[in-house]
Order: C-alpha cells, then sequence, then structure tokens
C-alpha cells in the first residue's frame, strides 16, 4: 500500500489527528504556526494538508506542492484556499460544511443579545468597583424586525433562535425558494435592499465573494431603523467597517458585534474599537469544543478516504465521489477512461472540441464525473500536462483551448445505453464509443466501424483495403514475430471499401513488427497502443 503523508497545519482536534494516524498507509505530522516560507519549503513532502483558517493557500504553496492531492479545510470558509490554483494543479479541496453551523448561530445569538444589553460594557464596569445600572439600560429583541441576509445552515439556525424570542424574521438569500421561507416562517425579501429596509437588527451568513464584498455598505445601513445593530459572524469584509464606524458616530446605527474582521487581526488602532456600542470576539464562531470535533473528525475521514480509496465528500471544486456514487458509476468510469484514452490515439492531434453523447441508462447518472474521466484519460496522452486528473481535467481542456460540450439521450438504439465520444479537428469528426453487456464493458464503435472489444489491454487497429488475404498476412506477420493474439475483432465499411482489425495482444509488437505492417500492401494505417 503507498505511502501518503498528510500535514495538519493549524489546531485540529485530537481525535481528528488520532482518525489519521491510524488510518492504514497514512503518516501523520502536526506541525503548526508555520510561516508561508516556512509552508512552501515543507509541502512538497506531503500527499495531504488539513488545515483550518490560519493557513494560507496560495499559488506559491500550490506550485511547491509537487505531491499535493487533497486538503482538508476543518470548518466551512474555503477563503484561505486559492481555489483556481487548486484546481489548475489537480488537488481536491474539501470542507467539512455542517459541522460548526450549531456553534456558530449559538455566537452569533449571543452576540446579538450580549450587544443589545451592554454584557460587555457592564461585566467591565462592574470588575471595576462600579454599580452602574442607568449606563447600561439594553433594548429587547421581542417584536423587532430581523433581517437574515443569508439562509443556508447558520442563517436558518439563526432563525429559529430568534423566533424563539419572538422576533420578526425577514430572510434575504438568492437561493431562498418561496415554500422554505413559509416552511421556516419567515417573511421571504426579494432582495437584500427589502429585507433590511425598516430592520431593526440584521445578521450576516454568506459566503465572502466579490459579489457580497461590503454588502452592509454606507446605502444599506441607512436603510435600517434608526437605532439598529449589525451582527457579523460569518466574514469580514462583509461590512464595510469605516461605513459602520460613520453611521455609530453619527448616531444612525446604535451598535456593532464582530466576530470577523477585514484583517485579522484586527490592527490596534481598528477604529470601530473606539466606537460606542460594540462587542469583539477573534473568530470564535466555531470554537466549541463540540465543533471542533466534528469538523476535526469529519476533515480527517475525508482526508483519509480520499487518499486511501478516491472516495470525494464535500468537495468545493469538483462534484462529489462518495463511497455509492463511487460504486454506481466506478464501472463507467474505467469505460469512460479508457474510451479517453482510445480517441487520443485515433484521433488526429490538436482536435479543437470534444463532444460526448451518454445515450440510454448511463444518461441517468452523474454524467459530468464521467466527462471529468473521459477528458482525463484523453489529454493524459493529448497534453504535456503530467498530471491531468477528475479534478484538473477541464481546466486543462480549457487552457489547452479544447471546448467540450456533453448531451444526453433517454434512449439508445441498439443497445440499452451507450457512451458516444467525438473528437472534432475543423470538419473531420472521429468518434469511438462503449457500452455495457451485462456487467462487461465493450467498446463497440471505432471511427467509423462497429467493433466489439475489450475496454484495456494491449491493441493493435490496423485499417485496410476490404480485399481478400490480408487478415491472413497480418497473423501470419505477427506469428512470425512471436506476438500472440489474444482476441481479435473485424468490421468492414462497405461505403470506403475499407475495413478495421482490432487485435489485442498479449505482448508489445516490435517496431519491425509495426515496420513490416505498415509496408505491407493493402494496409493504410497500424496503430499500436494500451488502454
Ligand atoms: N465565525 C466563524 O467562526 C464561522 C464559522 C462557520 C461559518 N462561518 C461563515 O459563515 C458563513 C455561512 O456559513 P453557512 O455554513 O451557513 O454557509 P451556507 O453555504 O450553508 O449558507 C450560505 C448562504 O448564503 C447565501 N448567499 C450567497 N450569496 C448571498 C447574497 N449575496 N445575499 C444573501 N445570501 C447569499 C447562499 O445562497 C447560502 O444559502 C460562511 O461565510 C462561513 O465561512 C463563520
Ligand atoms: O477554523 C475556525 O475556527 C473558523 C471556521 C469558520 O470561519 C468557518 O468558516 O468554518
Amino acid at each position: 500500500m503507498t505511502n501518503y503523508r498528510v500535514l495538519v497545519s493549524d489546531p485540529i482536534s485530537e481525535k481528528g489527528v488520532e482518525a489519521l494516524r491510524s488510518a492504514e498507509g497514512i503518516t501523520v505530522d502536526v506541525n503548526t504556526g508555520l510561516s508561508p516560507e516556512e509552508l512552501i519549503k515543507i509541502i512538497g513532502d506531503y500527499h495531504g494538508l488539513v488545515i483550518r483558517s490560519q493557513t494560507k493557500v496560495t499559488p506559491e504553496v500550490f506550485a511547491a506542492a509537487k505531491n499535493l492531492k487533497a486538503i482538508g479545510r476543518a470548518g466551512v470558509g474555503v477563503d484561505n484556499i486559492d481555489r483556481d490554483a487548486a484546481t489548475d494543479h489537480g488537488v481536491v479541496v474539501m470542507n467539512t460544511p455542517s459541522g460548526n453551523t450549531i456553534s456558530t448561530a449559538e455566537h452569533a445569538f449571543a452576540l446579538m443579545l450580549a450587544l443589545a444589553r451592554n454584557i460587555g460594557p457592564a461585566h467591565t464596569s462592574m470588575i471595576s468597583g462600579k454599580w452602574d445600572r442607568k449606563l447600561y439600560e439594553g433594548v429587547e429583541m421581542f417584536g423587532k424586525r430581523l433581517a437574515i441576509l443569508g439562509m443556508g445552515r447558520i442563517g436558518t439556525e439563526f432563525a429559529k433562535r430568534a423566533q424563539a424570542f419572538g422576533m420578526h424574521v425577514v430572510a434575504y438569500d438568492p437561493f431562498l425558494t418561496a415554500a422554505r421561507a413559509q416552511s421556516l416562517k419567515v417573511e421571504l425579501a426579494e432582495t437584500a435592499d427589502k429585507a433590511l429596509t425598516g430592520a431593526d437588527v440584521v445578521t450576516l451568513h454568506i459566503p465572502m465573494t466579490p459579489e457580497t464584498n461590503h454588502i452592509m455598505n454606507k446605502e444599506r445601513i441607512a436603510l435600517m431603523n434608526p437605532g439598529a445593530l449589525i451582527i457579523n459572524c460569518a466574514r469580514g469584509g462583509l461590512v464595510d467597517e469605516a461605513a459602520a464606524k460613520a453611521s455609530i458616530d453619527a448616531g444612525h446605527l446604535a451598535g456593532i458585534a464582530l466576530d470577523v474582521y477585514e484583517v485579522e487581526p484586527p490592527p490596534a488602532d481598528f477604529p470601530l474599537f473606539s466606537a460606542k456600542k460594540t462587542v469583539f470576539t477573534p473568530h470564535l464562531g466555531a470554537s466549541t469544543a463540540e465543533a471542533q470535533e466534528n469538523v476535526g473528525i469529519e476533515v480527517a475521514i475525508q482526508i483519509k478516504d480520499f487518499l486511501q480509496s478516491g472516495e470525494i465528500r464535500n468537495a468545493v471544486n469538483m462534484p462529489n465521489l462518495d463511497a455509492k456514487t463511487l460504486e454506481s458509476v466506478g464501472p463507467y468510469l474505467d469505460l469512460a477512461d479508457s474510451l479517453g484514452k482510445l480517441l487520443s490515439k485515433i484521433a488526429p492531434a490538436q482536435c479543437d472540441s470534444i463532444r460526448v453523447s451518454y445515450l440510454g441508462a448511463v444518461s441517468e447518472l452523474d454524467t459530468e464525473l464521467v466527462t471529468r474521466k473521459i477528458l482525463t484519460g484523453y489529454l493524459a496522452a493529448a497534453s504535456n500536462e503530467a498530471q491531468v486528473n477528475l479534478i484538473n481535467a477541464p481546466a486543462v481542456a480549457k487552457n489547452l483551448g479544447i471546448s467540450v460540450s456533453e448531451s444526453t439521450v433517454a434512449l439508445a438504439t441498439n443497445c440499452t445505453e451507450l457512451i458516444e465520444v467525438s473528437a472534432i479537428k475543423g470538419n473531420e469528426t472521429t468518434t469511438v464509443a462503449g457500452t455495457f453487456f451485462g456487467s462487461s464493458a465493450r467498446i463497440v464503435h471505432i471511427a467509423g466501424h462497429y467493433v466489439e472489444t475489450n475496454p484495456s489491454g494491449r491493441f493493435l487497429f490496423v485499417e485496410n483495403d476490404d480485399r481478400p488475404g490480408i487478415v491472413g498476412v497480418i497473423g501470419s506477420s505477427l506469428g512470425e514475430a512471436g506476438v500472440n493474439i489474444a482476441n481479435m475483432a473485424l468490421s468492414r465499411n462497405k461505403e470506403k471499401k475499407t475495413a478495421v482489425t482490432v487485435i489485442e495482444v498479449d505482448n508489445e509488437p516490435t517496431p519491425e513488427l509495426l515496420k513490416t505492417l505498415r509496408e505491407t500492401p493493402g494496409i493504410l494505417k497500424v496503430l499500436s497502443f494500451e488502454l
């Protein structure tokens, strides 16, 4: 069994580390607090990397990570990983989306209550010997209008807690349907602006993207009621901190509670530190024993399963390939790989596009994965890329200028299902196709010829004039060269008056044998390849 090395570069739970340590074929190093330079120096030795939010996985890290196959993020946000670079380098990025949901929702809720009731300043005042009841009068949350931006996992949990407190919940999320809003008993807002108009509190539970950067800007803050509160336990940068400070200073916004910051940690002269009503925590949303145990164990098992069996769960840069999916698509992936490889051997070089058609039963599978595998097989030989895999195959094709299209047809003629792959160069199209006879995968179509052959093995592909005697010459040439024939499939193209012979051979034909065959009158093309 291969020995894989995994680096844990941020603190994760001991149980998570243990789950990796006890895995067969995996060696773990826990080395936290590395500088970017130190990480770059050692990352080349590792096949797996486990992180939280401190480690920044930059393009420079990927360039040095020659053996890296997978990154596991113990948490939700993957904004500390350059996803495009990961995909280009064929590294799968997985997160653990649900293990810290409750903890983060509870933390955001705690921030809201602490802000509304001045818990922080009242505590500080009391331990300095004061008993100031007037200064720290708060506001009730009961009956207040709460805007939730982002009704994913954490937003939904926050909504449930707010409803229990008697708040009126208005939610905006581009993927929140009217039916789901109804079942969650929240008012559905069509836009963020509508959710915020007249809101007393806003809580943010959305990812940080170029579109969501500063979603809480000066104009949106102004839409909220005077005396409103902002809670951000999602990502720094969602709130324009300068605009929030200006609004508090101007007496519109009453206060802000933050767990996350545009720059983490914020500088000592962070302007909001001097604002009137605030609560700050140092990115603690997921910092509970329960959440850390959940995400630590989850990430460890995901990395272990990927390295040991290729299972992919919670990937953010490719479709999932969990055990169940792997079982159903596994045989198709092997056939797809062979079809891709076969196409790369028989189609002209420098094709412009690849077209994949799924006909019959196979059209019901996760065809995106199968297409990725076809590309992996095709590009492994056709490109100079050293490592084309399921993760980077579409990106490699795109970089090479090869467009890829996919179509599905529910019914297949002649057989119950068919995967047909064409390479197109100008007006020349080369097609191969494969199917299953029972559980046995077969290649049934090669460049205009119906043949039936195994999808793996060593092959000789011979195209010749369709006239008597040629197959005999091929057979005797192979015999004289000591090449044993394991299988042979013949096909004629009556229109072109040509025939092809696909011969599965036990040993590799020598260059001399190939030369003899190519020089035989009537033989038009001889290819030798392994699938
Ligand atoms: N503070 C912490 O320690 C901590 C812990 C866990 C998660 N988080 C952060 O919390 C955020 C939410 O996590 P989650 O698990 O609920 O994620 P999620 O993917 O379940 O939910 C995010 C939701 O945001 C919605 N969304 C995207 N763009 C939007 C927009 N412009 N306006 C409104 N909604 C939009 C999405 O449709 C999705 O439903 C993430 O940014 C995550 O990184 C922080
Ligand atoms: O690792 C952490 O504690 C932060 C996690 C959190 O920001 C997340 O996105 O899951």
